[in-house]
This record gives structure tokens, C-alpha cells and sequence, in this order.
């Protein structure tokens, strides 16, 4: 198998889904169920897995016995609000410890705030969790995760939520190339073209949301995704041809032709 390793635990599927702007839980259920995906992320500031016991809980959508609930922090604007966001995750999770930070800079461009960021993992680290970490698409930052500890980097394909697509292969490019843990874009994502991109460009995984939640149909975009990113990573795997210029070259070869000698 082709397995994505994070910290430790091989996966078949390459492809993560966030569970925020479905319709209901029915619609997230399915739309999860069609991507493929192993991994699931939890804003634990929004979505209930046990926080309000009075509430409809996404886990008996979603059960852990089935996927890896990957909490996160998202709405979070500083270390110290992230950190108390992943204890709480930890305790609901029954001492779970794979998590994805994320550190918000504004509410306008969601960009992540990396000063905060490197405060946060450094302290998750050392508190024993395992960090996946949304980050902006500097190689500098992206090393400096690593080099905390960081069990994952997630540079930003762009905004949150804003369907843009890859904005800088060439960042990721360079993330990828350096890194000794894996690599997957998270955030930006609009539709399965550009799912497929990254993962040619050699990403390890793509995590996304919206493209999915937010498709007119959620549950044949999620096939889709699913079928994009494995079709990336094959053609990641098989390596493109080496030509790419504006100029001709017959698929037949000449010698052998009929009447030539
Ligand atoms: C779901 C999540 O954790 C975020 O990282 C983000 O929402 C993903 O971005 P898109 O919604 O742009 O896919």
C-alpha cells in the first residue's frame, strides 16, 4: 500500500475533510463517507463532541471507532487560546493526541498569525501532542514547524474557504522538497483540478472543506476529491514526461513506415 504515514499510523487515503458548513450532520455523514477519507477534522470551538451533552453530537455521525477525529482550533487568534482549545480535545477524546493547529491572523483573510503558531506547537510538542500545523506557504516558517516537532506541515493552497486554488506552487514546491514530514495543503481548494495539482507537485496529502460542503452536490464532489487526489499522487508517482515546450513531436515513429526503407 501506498500508505500516508502520520505520526505512526499508515492511511490509505491521502484526502482529509473538514466538517463545518454541511446542511446537517446526515449530508456530512455522507459526503464523508463518499470522499474516502480516514482523517476527519473538528473545529472544537464549533461542533459538538461532547462538549454540550444536550446537543446533537457529530461523533455519533462520525464515530471514532471508524475515523481519526483530528480536532482543531480553528477561530483561535492566539497561542494561548489554541493550547486550552486542544487540552479541551484531548480530555473529550479520551487522551487522543493527534491534533491540527491552527492560528489565525484576522478574521477577514483567516491567514495564520506564525508568531503564534510557533508559540503554540512548541508548547503542544512538548506537552506530547501531535502537531499537524496550518501555515502559510513561507519555506523559512514551514522548516521552523518542522524543526519544533511538528508531525505534519499544512501550507495554505490560499484563503480559507475562498476556492482559489494553488496561489505559489513554487512555495510548496520548496516546503516539499525540504521536508522530512509529510506535506499536505490545507485550505483553498475549490475543485478537484486543483486537488490533483498538489498532489502532483509531490504534496503527501490535501486536507479541505469547502470545496466539498459548499459543491451544489456535496456528495459527488467528495468522489470527486477522492478520485483526484488519487489520480495526483499516481501521477506524482509515475513522473510526468520531461518535455514541456511549445513545439511538435510526432506520437509514430518515422523509421518502419510503409514504402520507406
Ligand atoms: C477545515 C479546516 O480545518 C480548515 O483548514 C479549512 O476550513 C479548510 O479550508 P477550505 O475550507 O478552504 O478547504
Amino acid at each position: 500500500m501506498d500508505a500516508l504515514t502520520i505520526a505512526g499510523k499508515a492511511y490509505a487515503s491521502r484526502l482529509l475533510v473538514g466538517t463545518g458548513k454541511y446542511k446537517d450532520f446526515d449530508e456530512t455523514q455522507a459526503a464523508i463517507e463518499a470522499s474516502g477519507a480516514e482523517i476527519v477534522t473538528v473545529a472544537i470551538r464549533r461542533v459538538n463532541i461532547g462538549q454540550d451533552p444536550n446537543q446533537p453530537n457529530l461523533l455519533d455521525a462520525i464515530p471514532p471507532s471508524r475515523y481519526t477525529i483530528l480536532p482543531n482550533t480553528a477561530g483561535c487568534y492566539s497561542a494561548d487560546d489554541a493550547v486550552r482549545t486542544l487540552r479541551l480535545a484531548r480530555e473529550l477524546l479520551d487522551g487522543h493526541s493527534l491534533v491540527k493547529l491552527e492560528v489565525l491572523g484576522d478574521p477577514n483573510t483567516l491567514f495564520p498569525n506564525v508568531l503564534e503558531t510557533i508559540k503554540a506547537a512548541e508548547t503542544l510538542v512538548k506537552e506530547g501532542f501531535d502537531v499537524m500545523v496550518y501555515t502559510s506557504d513561507d519555506p523559512i516558517i514551514a522548516k521552523q514547524l518542522e524543526e519544533i516537532g511538528c508531525c505534519a506541515i499544512m501550507p495554505l493552497a490560499s484563503l480559507i474557504g475562498s476556492g482559489m486554488g494553488i496561489l505559489n506552487p513554487w512555495n510548496l514546491r520548496l516546503i516539499i522538497e525540504q521536508s522530512k514530514v509529510p506535506v499536505l495543503v490545507d485550505a483553498g481548494v475549490g475543485t478537484a483540478s486543483d486537488a490533483a495539482v498538489a498532489m502532483e507537485l509531490g504534496c503527501d496529502g490535501v486536507l479541505m472543506n469547502t470545496a466539498i460542503a459548499h459543491a451544489k452536490s456535496p456528495v459527488l464532489m467528495a468522489s470527486a476529491m477522492r478520485k483526484a487526489v488519487e489520480a495526483g499522487r499516481e501521477a506524482y508517482l509515475a513522473g510526468r514526461m520531461p518535455r514541456k515546450l511549445y513545439s511538435a513531436d510526432p506520437s509514430s515513429p518515422m523509421s518502419g513506415l510503409i514504402g520507406r526503407s
